[in-house]
């Protein structure tokens, strides 16, 4: 029978299955951080169980890290969690990017950029945007903390196959239009619930001609479509990535490997349980308006209004939204001034994002009334800027260029929104509260956040290209 990747891999990795029951898998890779790990391990202590495979564990540390003066830790709950973290991983002999590490950074950033991310392998970690490591053609997504626990303890988990959803992205998208467009896009038109219960694959011309971090930020967003996980066949481009890299496999054994991943794509007639066909060609830069990601809409559109279609239900759902918001129905998005622009998080924090933001603002200045900051996905991000001379263009322009970390993303570190006030965030929710109570939060690419930041208000970041415009994606130089 025809199978996709995600048969395959699934297959590959199954210990033990019943008829009509959660099959056993085992686990390549366990992703650690701070926040989901202490009662795992508390766990494992209390039943006096060691941790079966410490060798292919991986911790670091980033979502409650201060971005500047990160030894500084006057949270102590934080304090807490990172110092429990340093003593589990002792303890149990669990590798740790700490934070005086040069590799520390959001757990998702740094698998893939030390090449523990690879092809076929399953993945997992107390983290929903493990998705993101699909991108590489692994089976990769977040579990609670007592599978964390099952885990450490046995390397494997209990899953039940989820079904498979077809992403087929087809088109040449428009200039200006990055990854992170055409995911708000698709789920601002399929809602967030159009891959409950289903892992994606995403395929077609477009997500072929994504590099290997725009496949992430697809694939860091697919559990916002509801999703279990998303993922992208593996392909020249992610051998390309992947060669070199500290942990992937090096010489004559990454060879036979790349063979052996060649083969790791679905059969041209594989059936997936439901397809969603996507035109590029017709995404333009998106805003959310809302608190849920499927509230978007591309920068030329307005906030909705109440229609006579909307069920009583429905217009009450918008009009919480938008009061949280600050919002009026109809309302513009150009009109719409922000107090902050973040550029981070595990979706948009990587050398791409923060060359293309760099583009944007490259001898401009922060508008007076917004606080601005670049925070790089890892401090190996921040080095590789750094050479490139992006934290002088930020920095001129009167952005804050921190250090690695989860920081605006969520609240729970010193980097909060204040209440009331706006955020053209390159991150990946807009709950209400994410990044601090009572904050507004509108994802964006992080072309559209510097532009944002410049303006002092949404704007459409194809007109701070005009002159230079060429036809080619200036946003992945
Ligand atoms: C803290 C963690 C459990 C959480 C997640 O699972 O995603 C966080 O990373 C988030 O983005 O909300
Ligand atoms: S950057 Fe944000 S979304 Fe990503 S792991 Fe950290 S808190 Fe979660």
């Amino acid at each position: 029978m025809a199978k996709t990747i995600i048969d395959k891999v699934w297959e590959k990795h199954t210990v033990m299955q019943e008829d009509n029951k959660p099959g056993l898998l085992y686990i390549d890779l366990h992703l650690l951080h701070e926040v989901t790990s202490p009662q795992a391990f508390a766990g494992l202590r209390e039943k006096n169980r060691p941790v079966r495979r410490p060798d292919l564990c991986f911790a670091t540390m980033d979502h409650n890290i201060p971005t500047k003066n990160r030894f500084v830790i006057d949270d102590s709950i934080a304090l807490k969690q990172i110092q429990t973290l340093e003593q589990n991983c002792k303890e149990y002999g669990i590798h740790l990017e700490g934070l005086e590490s040069e590799h520390q950074g959001i757990v998702h950033v740094i698998g893939p950029e030390l090449g523990l991310t690879l092809p076929g392998k399953t993945i997992v970690c107390g983290d929903s945007h493990t998705s993101t490591h699909g991108a590489f053609g692994a089976l990769a997504f977040g579990i609670g903390t007592s599978e964390v626990e099952h885990v450490l303890a046995t390397q494997t988990l209990w899953q039940q196959k989820p079904k498979q959803l077809k992403v087929n992205i087809e088109g040449k998208r428009g200039f200006g239009v990055t990854a992170k467009d055409i995911i708000l896009a698709l789920i601002a038109q399929y809602g967030t619930n159009a891959g409950a219960g289903h892992v994606i694959e995403f395929t077609g011309e477009t997500v072929r001609s994504f590099t290997m971090e725009e496949r992430m930020t697809l694939c860091n967003m697919s559990i916002e479509a509801g999703a279990k996980a998303g993922l992208v066949a593996p392909d020249e481009t992610t051998f390309e990535y992947i060669k070199g890299r500290k942990y992937a496999p090096q010489g004559e054994q990454f060879e036979e490997k790349m063979k052996e991943w060649s083969a790791l794509c679905s059969d041209a007639d594989a059936k997936y349980d439901k397809v969603i066909e996507i035109n590029a060609a017709e995404v333009e830069p998106m805003v959310t308006w809302g608190t849920n990601p499927s509230m978007g809409v591309g920068i030329s559109g307005n906030v909705p209004s109440y229609t006579n279609e909307q069920t009583q239900q429905e217009k009450e759902a918008l009009q919480k939204a938008l009061q949280y918001m600050g919002l009026n129905p109809g309302q513009s998005l150009t009109e719409v001034p922000v107090q902050h622009v973040f550029i981070g998080s595990c979706t948009n924090s990587r050398i791409s994002d923060l060359r293309a933001a760099a583009k944007v603002v490259k001898g401009k200045k922060v508008h007076g009334a917004v606080q601005a900051i670049v925070v790089p996905g890892s401090q190996q991000v921040k080095v590789k800027a750094e050479q490139e001379g992006l934290h002088l263009v930020f920095q001129e322009a009167g952005f804050d260029w921190r250090d690695s970390g989860c920081s605006m993303c969520l609240g729970m570190n010193p980097d909060i929104v204040p209440e009331g006030e706006r955020c053209a965030s390159t991150s990946n929710r807009n709950f209400e509260g994410r990044q601090g109570k009572g904050a507004r939060t509108h994802l964006v690419s992080p072309e559209m956040a510097a532009a944002a930041a410049i303006e002092g208000k949404f704007t459409d970041v194809r007109k701070f290209q005009s002159g230079s415009r060429d036809g080619e994606q200036y946003a992945r130089i």
